[in-house]
């Protein structure tokens, strides 16, 4: 069967010189080749394209070759078809060096919307290398189906002359009425179109004029006067039509185009659904084909074969009508078919619009939410459009900010690195230096190590000759046998509101500065060296730890005294006793003492045996009277007896233990007289003396030792107009401060090495006597008050200590081993020769005593010798026996002053008269002094003065 492009081109080929051609370019007449037709065809087609796809620009007079290769790969012909049909075919590939599989999916995609439309297609083989014939064919049904007023296969309008934008109008009505709604409308349009189209074809122009002018326009009306498809037609038209002759004389061609519109559309309609019919249709078409070819035949034949033609026309009208009764009931069905598809078509497009209405309201609401957001988004949008800039500012002027400040840092690293260069220059400069340094340092320090160790070796030397120092010093004060002093600073007592001290400093090795309160600068001040000096803080057992090698150096024979001076209040009762109801921890010196001398007394027992301990406490009041415990009589002995003792030894008690002193000592000061002043609440107004008498002998030796510890209290001197004391307490003040002016002066005597030391002054000097004058240790403790307010009494006290620190003693010496006898033999030569220059004295004496008794009665006033007083004599005596050194206990007039001299609760001893004997009464003659012949003699001789001189005054003696 010849394609439509075929029989175009025979159409044309055939007619073209006796048909005009009223249509465009194809269908004029040709050169008579098919070639150029072809060409002219082509030519059309790429006008035609290049009108839709001008960014085309294909060449109009392509080849085929040409053609197909612009073509082969779909892509012009899928965006052709979607220029035609927008969005028909979603997706085309396309871009330069496309692969031809992407290229052949095109193709298929532009082949498969072809079938969906219905039109004619061409095989993608023939693209490829196949006829172009058959796809300008299927192009050509492509244009004519969009672009029916240009035709099929020709245009009474050039396609070129034709702007893209009618197509597109045409397109849009196209598609408009192709809308479900119009759907039948399209068809009629369509069907229609088509038979249009058929009528005016170059194939049926000429014959379809002729046709309707011979056949009275019969067949014309019949069909033109049909409203839409030939299959909307009812059957009875159809009927009628195919009754009537108007068909038997249609032109054939015209039957022909009738009868393939009718199967273009059949085809159409029952295109996917009844594929089986097409072969029927086709079929059929080649039936009338041949038919056509009878009746053409026929025309042009004999009238025989024209009868016998006719007969089996006739056959074959009957078939046919059969065939047409067959078709028209097959019709029915496919209508009554159609019918149902229509309502079933209703009913889904009802489903469908509802669907759409849904879908309408949920795009609304979507719409409207995506609005809200929008206007959301738009205000967020907004806002951070508005924060963008605001962030943009800030980090504009930050930057502006952070620039400046690079430019400073820089600066500033610029000056540092500077500044770093000169130090790293400065650090290297300085390195060398260190290291120079290093290296003086270096050989300085080995001279310094070699200087270092001759300095330790010269200060460990200077702490042995040091140690050495000190020690000689000691054994020098030791042997000249310094008073030595230990200054004691009260603290400030309780209660003191003026705390205000005159003591600037204290120092280690015992300096002293005092400061006058009055006085500013260096005159202000005085400077002061004692032996030791304790601070406010000092507590007893450091006090006594300091001196308890003189206690014990008591047990090795030697005569100690310990006396505490200083004014009322300054805490002299408190360094010897303690407090009151003090605790072993606030013992004062006295009780450690004691406690001291028993316990190494008995640590000794099994090489020196102690045979006596004694023990007695004396209180001396108003410097006049003297209390002894057993009421004994008073008197103050010699100190040169052997004993030592300057009180009688019937004072004496035997005391086993501490608690034995203890309870003697607290007897002794529950007697000692106490008075309160305004410097001292409780001020002991007499001086207290405990002394302790210890005799032994060393078991391996055989040799005795005797020894004494006098432990004395003075009362404390005061000023008068200070301590407020009126009557009584002020006689008590003035004689305390007299027996302690007594002792300053012999103080002062001793320090100055006076030929005569005037012990005698006072009782208190008298007991102290062997203490002071003799070869005795002896330590002063100087209490100090150290308020502002006693200043004067302070500077008088220091003053007083001062010289007594210098009073030179002499060294001491201890009666054990012989010594004692050593001592005796020396003393026996010194009293040898005092006697024999006292026997002189006595009998310059005597012959004085001859002369007086001579010249009273030369001067008529004669006087025995009894005629002097008792005083008189005494005093002689006394000052006699003092020189010659022997002292003589008298009961001065001081005492005399004395009322009742006694504590309560004391009798005065009855034996008073014995007693006043006694006491006069020279002693007996020592064994040592009857030892020594010329000793003896010469003593028996003063004492034989002496007795009588007191035998002329009073004629008793206490050594009868
Ligand atoms: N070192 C000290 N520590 C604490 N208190 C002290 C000290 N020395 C003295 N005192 C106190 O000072 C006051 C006076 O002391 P104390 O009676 O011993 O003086 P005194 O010199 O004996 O006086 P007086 O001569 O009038 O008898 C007392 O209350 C005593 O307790």
């Amino acid at each position: 069967m010849d394609s439509i492009l075929d029989r175009v081109a025979k159409d044309c080929g055939r007619r073209n010189s006796s048909i005009p051609s009223t249509s465009g370019d194809i269908f004029e007449p040709s050169s008579s080749s098919n070639g150029e037709a072809e060409a002219k065809l082509r030519a059309t087609l790429v006008v035609w394209i290049n009108g839709l796809l001008p960014s085309l620009s294909l060449p109009v007079n392509a080849s085929d070759e040409e053609l197909r290769a612009y073509l082969v790969d779909g892509t012009i012909l899928c965006q052709l078809l979607n220029k035609l049909k927008p969005g028909f075919i979603p997706e085309v590939f396309g871009g330069s060096g496309l692969s031809s599989s992407l290229g052949s999916e095109n193709v298929k995609r532009f082949l498969s919307a072809m079938d969906k439309m219905g039109l004619p297609r061409f095989q993608a083989s023939d693209l490829e290398k196949g006829s172009m014939k058959i796809v300008l064919e299927c192009l050509l049904t492509l244009r004519a189906e969009f672009m029916p007023d240009v035709g099929g296969y020709g245009s009474t309008t050039p396609l070129s002359r034709k702007s893209g934008a009618d197509v597109a109008h045409r397109q849009e009505l196209s598609s408009t009425h192709s809308s479900p709604s119009s759907t039948e409308g399209r068809r009629k349009i369509g069907s229609d179109s088509k038979f249009q189209r058929a009528l005016r074809s170059p194939v049926m122009a000429e014959p379809s004029a002729a046709l309707l002018h011979h056949v009275g326009h019969k067949f014309h009306e019949v069909f033109q006067l049909k409203q839409g498809g030939y299959a909307d037609l009812p059957p009875s038209k159809i009927s009628e039509m195919m009754k009537s002759n108007s068909l038997d004389i249609a032109p054939t061609q015209s039957l022909l185009s009738v009868v393939n519109e009718i199967l273009d559309e059949s085809i159409e309609r029952k295109n996917g659904e009844i594929p089986h019919q097409n072969n029927l249709f086709k079929t059929r078409e080649e039936k009338y084909q041949s038919r056509i070819r009878v009746l053409e035949a026929l025309a042009t034949g004999t009238s025989e074969e024209t009868q016998s033609v006719k007969i089996k026309m006739d056959a074959e009208k009957r078939n046919e009508d059969q065939d047409v009764v067959r078709l028209m009931k097959e019709k029915d069905d496919h209508s009554q078919e159609i019918a149902a598809l229509k309502q079933e078509l209703e009913t889904a497009k009802k489903a469908h619009e509802e669907r759409c209405l849904e879908m309408e309201e949920e795009a609304r609401t979507t719409q409207q939410k995506l609005e809200e957001r929008l206007k959301d988004v738009e205000i967020l949008l907004k806002e951070s459009q508005s924060r963008a800039k605001e962030i943009e500012t800030f980090s504009e002027s930050k930057s502006l900010k952070w620039s400046k400040k690079e430019n400073v840092y820089q600066i500033f690293t610029e000056f540092q690195l500077g500044a770093l260069r000169e130090l790293k220059f400065a650090s290297q400069s300085i390195k060398q230096e260190v290291v120079k340094t290093q290296r003086s340092y270096a050989e300085e320090f080995n001279q310094l190590g070699v200087k270092f160790r001759a300095l330790d070796h010269a200060a460990a030397n200077y702490s042995v000759v040091l140690a050495e120092n000190r020690k000689l010093h000691n054994e020098l004060q030791e042997l000249k046998g310094n008073i030595r002093v230990y200054c004691r600073i009260r603290p400030f007592l309780r209660g003191q509101k003026e705390k205000q001290t005159v003591i600037e400093y204290i120092g280690e090795n015992g300096e002293l500065v005092v400061v006058n309160p009055s006085k500013q600068g260096k005159e202000g001040r005085r400077s002061f060296k004692f032996n030791m000096v304790y601070s406010p803080a000092s507590v007893q057992a450091q006090v006594y730890s300091d001196i308890q090698p003189l206690v014990q150096s008591v047990l090795d024979g030697y005569n100690v005294c310990i006396f505490a001076y200083g004014q009322t209040g300054s805490g002299k009762t408190y360094t010897m006793t303690g407090p009151d109801g003090a605790s072993e921890e606030d013992w004062g010196v006295n009780y450690r003492a004691l406690n001291d001398l028993f316990r190494i007394s008995q640590m000794r027992e099994s090489t020196f045996k102690i045979t006596k301990d004694r023990y007695y406490v004396c209180n001396i009041y108003h410097a006049s009277s003297t209390v002894f415990l057993d009421l004994h009589t008073l008197g103050i002995l010699s100190t040169s007896q052997a004993n030592g003792l300057a009180v009688p030894e019937a004072s004496m008690f035997p005391v086993n233990g501490t608690a034995d002193v203890l309870d003697l000592m607290n007897t002794g000061l529950r007697n000692r007289a106490k008075g309160s002043t305004a410097m001292n609440e409780r001020s002991s107004r007499s001086h207290s003396i405990v002394t302790i008498h210890v005799q032994g002998k060393d078991i391996k030796s055989g040799s005795t030792m005797h020894s004494s510890l006098h432990l004395v209290d003075l009362a404390g001197s005061e000023r008068v107009d200070r301590s407020e004391v009126t009557g009584d307490r002020l006689k008590e003040a003035q004689h305390i401060n007299k027996s302690l002016s007594a002792l300053g002066d012999v103080i002062s005597a001793l320090a100055q090495k006076n030929a005569h030391i005037p012990y005698r002054n006072s009782k208190l000097t008298q007991v102290l006597q062997a203490s002071l004058g003799g070869q005795a240790k002896t330590l002063m403790f100087v209490q100090l008050n150290p308020e502002i307010g006693s200043y004067s009494e302070t500077m008088s006290t220091l003053k007083f200590a001062e010289r007594a620190s210098g009073v030179e003693l002499g060294a001491a010496r201890s009666s054990k081993d012989g010594r004692d006898i050593r001592e005796l033999m020396e003393q026996v030569a010194s009293l040898k020769d005092t006697i024999a220059k006292k026997d002189e004295e006595i009998e310059q004496l005597q012959l004085l005593k001859v002369q007086k008794n001579v010249s009273p009665v030369a001067n008529g006033e004669k006087r025995s010798p009894s005629s002097f007083s008792d005083a008189d004599n005494e005093e002689r005596l006394s000052d006699m026996l003092s020189d010659s050194g022997l002292s003589v206990g008298t009961e001065t007039d001081e005492c005399a002053e004395s009322a009742n001299p006694f504590p309560e609760g004391y009798k005065r001893p009855e034996n008073t008269n014995k007693h006043k004997t006694a006491h006069k009464t020279p002693r007996p003659p020592q064994k040592s002094e009857r030892d020594s012949p010329k000793a003896s003699n010469g003593l028996r001789k003063s004492i034989s003065a002496a007795n009588m001189l007191a035998k002329s005054t009073k004629g008793g003696s206490r050594w009868q």
